[in-house]
């Protein structure tokens, strides 16, 4: 059976500007090599939670594990290291070229030359650039989709066993979300590891994961299989959404 990758255990977290629950008492495990989404509108609290998993935030009550280890334990930079994160805005450095972008963490983890060289190489190749012609070249000279591989590669490059994506198609044009959506499930199905994705489009949700958490207003309303959730929504709030996506496929219909 596989091993639980993360459980995260009422977790809660309360912004004190505003004292509401951002993240309202949310109970999740999430096996090891999973593919899971998670979809809900804007404010639902999607970011909040992913950024707990990292230690980025500190939850107000409950615990999260990771592999057993309750992360609160750990050191945030060691927890940080053994999960990739990639973002809308990728991030990345400016003024290093692609080759420094992607090895900066093999480099802090003081990986030998030779072993980074090639990591760079195989990263490219993975997340569909060739090597020799994106690897002197500088973030500037990429496009939004080419930046968005990089982050990934980049996440990948110490080879964590969980990866935290957080909505890194939003800014992208439809045809080449298409593309990056199909790449990505290509290299989660090569790698093994547990992705956890964030986004507010219920069609990417339902292809990318193989279970889907929907969230609002910081609440789990439902984490099980897209057709499962598409046959037996939970709540009404869950019922809306995929209305709301088949009123989308009605209007196409009717166009051709
Ligand atoms: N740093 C912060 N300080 C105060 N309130 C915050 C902070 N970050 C988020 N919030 C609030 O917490 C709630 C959840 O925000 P969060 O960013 O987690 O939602 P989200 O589902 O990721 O939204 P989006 O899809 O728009 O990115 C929102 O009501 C938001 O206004």
């Amino acid at each position: 059976m596989a091993q639980t990758a993360i459980e995260i255990s009422n977790v809660s977290k309360i912004y004190s500007q505003t004292g509401t629950y951002a993240v309202d008492h949310v109970n999740l495990s999430i096996e090891e090599g999973e593919f899971i989404t998670i979809l809900g509108s804007s404010g639902s609290g999607k970011t909040t939670l992913l950024k707990m998993i990292n230690r980025l935030y500190e939850p107000d009550e409950g615990s999260i594990t990771l592999f057993g280890e309750n992360i609160a334990a750990l050191d945030p930079v060691l927890v940080r290291r053994r999960i990739g994160y990639v973002i809308q805005q990728v991030g990345l450095f400016p003024h290093m070229t692609i080759k420094q972008n992607v090895a900066a963490v093999p480099k802090l983890l003081k990986w030998d030359t030779a072993k980074i060289a090639a990591r760079v190489d195989e990263l490219l190749s993975l997340v569909g650039l060739t090597p020799a012609v994106f690897k002197s070249r500088y973030p500037a000279q990429l496009s939004g989709g080419q930046q968005q591989r990089i982050g990934l590669a980049r996440a990948l490059a110490s080879d964590p066993k969980i990866m935290l994506l957080d909505e890194p198609f939003g800014a992208i044009d439809a045809i080449t979300r298409m593309n990056l959506q199909d790449e990505l499930l290509r290299i989660h199905g090569g790698l093994k590891k547990t992705f956890l994705f964030v986004t507010h489009d219920i069609n990417e949700a339902f292809k990318l994961g193989n279970r889907v958490i929907v969230m609002d207003q910081g609440r789990v309303c439902q984490f099980d299989t897209p057709k499962n959730i598409a046959s037996s929504p939970a709540d009404g709030f869950v019922a809306s959404l995929i209305a709301s996506s088949r009123e989308q496929e009605k209007f196409w219909e009717g166009l051709v």
